[in-house]
């Protein structure tokens, strides 16, 4: 089994992330919202731990337990960059919360720290187009992926790169293929980012369910707000209000109960989907096809180690409980599933295919 991905290499793209992007992104959030005194010092505080030891949680934190079952009790005290690498990264969002006040009996709870830059997402979004064919609908919501506010903070002046035309891995037959076996079932969606990923999602489980391809769609969100643009249940609201007559036939079916959407709290969890809990499992289990979007999404579905690019992809998926697809464009190192020529091809013009957004995949 391939190890599981840390931080502790300076100039990594995981050490990039934690030392980098986090006081990056601890800057913009304490500028996009007038918090007080004790906030902006909860997050300098968070700012100042990033070197040194994780903390603990808030005293009295609700989710304590849940945590501790997640592994806090393992990592807390410890180095940021010597626990693994999606672990870190998650339990940041969470302390993230912690220090705005987002849990606490203030009158910043509830307040999503990142609504003001998904807000200026969701206000630059062009009208949907109508009539699209599904196979461009499925490539909208894969390139969709591209519009993540977390790794653009980090992308910084230079922005994202131009996106390559061609996938690395592109078995939509497959998905297709998966989609009309037998009777119209239910597809889940495991949603990631919101505003310009989330429209074309929901523009496709429109098209699926007024198509029949698909008896239902169940979509899973995160239920706080989480890696700056995750979609929360707020989010879908305002996207279903953005996606003119889809959106007011995905509200029709919300009230249905053909389209459900789902948040729940293993969707926040620091740990890969292989330790999902039953309730998920058997959600999960119940669908024709589940279509996980994103990057994180990615990590977490093929465990965040460093597998050789050419390890087989159902190798990797195949504790899943159905069927699962990959909708990701690349901004992390880890991939599977590629054959050895695409790698060398890639290999040859450098590294950064792995993490800079330029380059996409479907995988089933
Ligand atoms: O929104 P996505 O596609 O899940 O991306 C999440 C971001 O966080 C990471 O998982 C690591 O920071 C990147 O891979 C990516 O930039």
């Amino acid at each position: 089994m391939a190890d599981v991905i840390v931080s502790n290499v300076p100039g990594s793209f995981p050490w990039g992330v934690l030392h980098e992007r986090h006081p990056a992104l601890i800057a913009r959030v304490r500028d996009a919202t007038p918090y007080g005194p004790g906030r902006r010092g909860a997050l300098d505080a968070l700012l100042g731990e990033i070197d040194g030891a994780i903390g603990p949680l808030a005293p009295g934190a609700a989710d304590r337990g849940v945590w501790e079952a997640w592994g806090s009790e393992k990592y807390v005290g410890r180095p940021w960059d010597e626990v693994p690498f999606l672990w870190a990264e998650s339990y940041f969002y969470r302390r993230l919360l912690d220090a705005v006040g987002y849990f606490g009996p203030g009158p910043w709870r509830g307040i999503d720290p990142f609504a003001p830059f998904k807000a200026a997402e969701l206000d630059g979004l062009a009208p949907p187009v109508a009539g699209l064919e599904e196979q461009a609908l499925l490539h909208a919501s894969l390139w969709g992926n591209r519009a993540d506010l977390g790794f653009r903070i980090s992308a910084g002046e230079a922005g994202l790169g131009e996106r390559v035309t061609g996938l690395v891995a592109d078995d939509s037959a497959g998905l297709w293929a998966v989609l009309d076996r037998g009777a119209p079932g239910r597809l889940c969606v495991v949603a990631d980012n919101a505003g310009p990923e989330l429209l074309p999602d929901l523009l496709l489980a429109d098209q699926l369910l007024a198509a029949h391809r698909v008896s239902e769609v169940l979509l899973h969100v995160k239920p706080y707000p989480y890696y700056v643009s995750d979609a929360t249940p707020a989010d879908v609201i305002a996207c279903l209000r953005r996606a003119g007559e889809a959106g007011k036939r995905l509200w029709q079916a919300m009230a249905d109960g053909r389209f459900i959407v789902r948040a729940h709290p293993f969707s926040c969890a620091p740990l890969p989907y292989q330790d999902m809990p039953d309730d998920l499992r058997a959600d999960f289990g119940s669908a024709t096809l589940t279509i996980m979007k994103g990057d994180l999404n990615y990590r977490r579905l093929v465990c965040d180690r460093h597998w050789a690019a050419t390890t087989p992809y159902a190798t990797v998926t195949g504790y899943f409980p159905g069927p699962v697809a990959a909708l990701r464009t690349l901004k992390s190192e880890v991939v599977v599933g590629l054959d050895e020529a695409t790698v060398a091809a890639l290999d040859a013009g450098g590294q950064s295919w792995r993490t800079a957004g330029t380059h996409a995949l479907i995988q089933v």
